[in-house]
Order: structure tokens, then C-alpha cells, then sequence
């Protein structure tokens, strides 16, 4: 079901930003800035975008709002029209219990999506077999790119036997881990690799407190008595929705090195810049409650956006947050693509 290059795009690993929401200071939907931003990330050379996820804002489903199939369609418009010479992974999200998350599927995929991110959110009331269960279902009408959130957002913990059983669906393809914790990222991938599927299904991270170590290792799993060897592909991350094109290139300077056995010691360096910026895009310190907002502000002050607003008035940025992006703007100059941007031509 998942068509061959994009299934090979997927394995081998690309940056997939997840796309926000561009609104009007009165929170309508911005179209204009909101088709640019499509356009940013693929002038800025990512493989895909994932579409009506947290940072494009969940109430989008809101029937207040209902912008969920506009924004996918939006999006999707816009990659058609650029013709690229080369495959780009148009992810959706997917929410709620089995039959929303159907329907959301269905559109999906009406609109030409190649998977769904299946979210965990706001279904810590289902068993885990009911969360396979779900997948299942909404696999049979899309291939899935699963999910392992982290509970402080909504997510929930799995056990490792969750996950052997979900690499073992036949129409997943990948799992995007953002548990932000060594132990449970682990259990995935061992549950990955032990299952026959291991070498269909793609790791993304979405630890945005890790995201280069995340990408830099190579990991070595038992598995009846055979080493088993599986890297975390690439990565799909809020994070990246912003300086996409420094987070490109890092990227690609990751994947020149993955293989070696020795890593340079300024990744690691770098890997460390990278998550106190992202401390300050995600408002970690107040856990993680501006970070839409956080990510909004830093497309705002690079002309992507008109302001950072949220469709919820109090989804905003928090105390001290600003300055906190200020610094590490000043502390990081390397990691922003302010320059890039501007030569996009973006008006305000
Ligand atoms: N780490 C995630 C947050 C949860 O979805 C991200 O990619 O932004």
C-alpha cells in the first residue's frame, strides 16, 4: 500500500517537519502564509511534512474551527503543484478513538496521503490491545507511521510487548518515538527489531531532548542469538518545523558520519545546542506549555508568520519565554536560517 519510493525515502532516513498553523491576528486562518510555509520546508530540502499534527494545532478538528481537511488539502495542493523531481512523504495526522481516527484516515488518504500518524493522545482509557485493535482498522485504509508519546503531553506508557505486536501489523511502516526516555525509546526499537518486520518499519525520533544522539547511534539488539543492527531513520519533529534548513543540512552531515566508528566530538557538542534551543521553542520549563506558541514565535520573527496567536487564546507564550529565544538565538547564531529565509523573499 505504501508506494515503493516512498517507502525507500521513509527507510533511509529524511527530515519530516510537522507543519503549523498560520492564522490572522483575529485566529483565522492565514491561507497565504500558511501555503508558504509548505514551500519553506521544501525549498529547505525536507523529505515531507506531517500535516494536522500537535504543531498544526489539534483543534483544528474543533467543529469551531474545522480546518483539519482544509489544511491537509492546502498542503497537499501545494506540494502537487512544485512537481518535485523526487519523492516527499505527505504525512497526516491521525486522531482519536477508532472511528474518528477512520474517518480522519479516509480523508487522509482521499487527499493522497501516504501514511498517518496515528496519535496515542487523549486514549489513556483504552487497553493496549484496544490501541492494536485501532491500529489495525486504521491501517486498512492507510499505511501508519506509529506513535509513542510522551505522557506530559498526553501520551501514555506501553510495555515492550505493546510494541512487538504493533511492529507486527503488517501495514505500519514507521514509529516516530517521543517518549523523551532512554528506557521506553529502547523498548521500541528492540520490539522493532525483533519482530519479521524489522526491516520494513522505520524509526524517526521525535526526542526532542536527543534528537542528534537519537540520529549519531546505531543500535545492536539480540535477537535469537543473532546481533540485529537498527538505526533511527530520521527524524519527524516540531523542532524541525523551524530553521529546517540548518536542521537539513546537520542532518545530512549525521548521516555522512552514522555509520563510522568514530563520531565527531563537535556533533555531540552540537547536539547539545540543539536541545537547549529546542528548551526554548518548547518552553520546557514550564512543561512544555508554549510550545506551539514557541515554535510559532520563531517563524514570526523570521517572516513566515504574521504572529505567533494559537486558535486557543490561552495557547500563548510563557512568562520569560521570549527571552529565552532571544538567547539562543544570540548563544546558537550557527543553527538559525534567518539568511535563508530572507532570500526566500518573504514579505510580511
Ligand atoms: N517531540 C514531539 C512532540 C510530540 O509530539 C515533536 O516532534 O515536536
Amino acid at each position: 500500500m505504501l508506494k515503493p519510493e516512498i517507502k525507500e525515502l521513509l527507510l533511509d532516513g529524511t527530515v519530516i517537519p510537522a507543519h503549523p498553523l498560520a492564522l490572522h491576528k483575529n485566529r483565522k486562518l492565514d491561507e497565504k502564509s500558511q501555503r508558504r510555509l509548505t514551500n519553506y520546508y521544501m525549498d529547505a530540502g525536507a523529505g515531507g511534512i506531517a500535516v494536522g499534527v500537535h504543531t498544526t494545532q489539534f483543534e483544528i478538528r474543533d467543529p469551531r474551527f474545522d480546518l483539519y481537511e482544509k489544511v491537509l488539502r492546502m498542503a497537499a495542493e501545494e506540494v502537487k503543484h512544485r512537481e518535485l523531481q523526487k519523492p516527499f512523504i505527505k504525512i497526516a495526522g491521525i486522531c482519536g478513538g477508532t472511528e474518528h481516527a477512520k474517518e480522519e484516515a479516509v480523508v487522509a488518504k482521499e487527499l493522497g496521503y501516504d501514511l498517518g500518524l496515528l496519535s496515542p493522545g487523549g486514549l489513556s482509557h483504552l487497553s493496549e490491545d484496544e490501541m492494536l485493535e485501532r491500529t489495525k482498522r486504521v491501517s486498512e485504509i492507510i499505511p501508519v507511521f506509529g506513535f509513542y508519546l510522551q505522557p506530559t503531553v498526553g501520551g501514555r506508557v506501553f510495555s515492550y510487548d505493546f510494541w512487538c505486536e504493533f511492529a507486527d501489523i503488517p501495514n505500519v511502516y514507521a514509529i516516530k518515538m517521543a517518549p523523551f526516555n532512554r528506557y521506553q525509546t529502547l523498548d521500541v526499537i528492540r520490539a522493532v527489531c525483533q519482530s519479521k518486520r524489522r526491516d520494513e518499519i522505520a524509526l524517526y525520533t521525535g526526542n526532542d531532548d536527543n534528537i542528534v544522539q537519537d540520529l549519531l547511534t546505531s543500535y545492536e539488539v539480540m535477537v535469537d542469538g543473532e546481533r540485529v543492527r537498527k538505526s533511527i531513520a530520521g527524524g519527524l519533529l516540531g523542532h524541525w518545523a523551524v530553521w529546517t534548513k540548518r536542521a537539513v543540512e546537520l542532518f545530512d552531515e549525521i548521516k555522512s558520519v552514522r555509520n563510522n566508528e568514530v563520531i565527531p566530538a563537535s556533533l555531540l557538542r552540537r547536539s547539545q545546542e540543539i536541545t537547549d534551543a529546542n528548551a526554548a521553542f518548547f518552553d520546557a520549563a514550564n512543561g512544555f506549555k508554549g510550545c506551539i506558541a514557541g515554535i510559532n514565535e520563531v517563524l514570526a520573527r523570521q517572516g513566515l508568520l504574521q504572529g505567533n496567536w494559537c486558535l486557543l487564546e490561552q495557547e500563548k507564550l510563557s512568562p520569560g519565554q521570549s527571552a529565552e529565544i532571544d538567547r539562543v538565538y544570540r548563544d546558537y547564531p550557527h543553527l538559525n536560517d534567518d539568511a535563508f529565509v530572507k532570500q526566500l523573499n518573504v514579505s510580511k
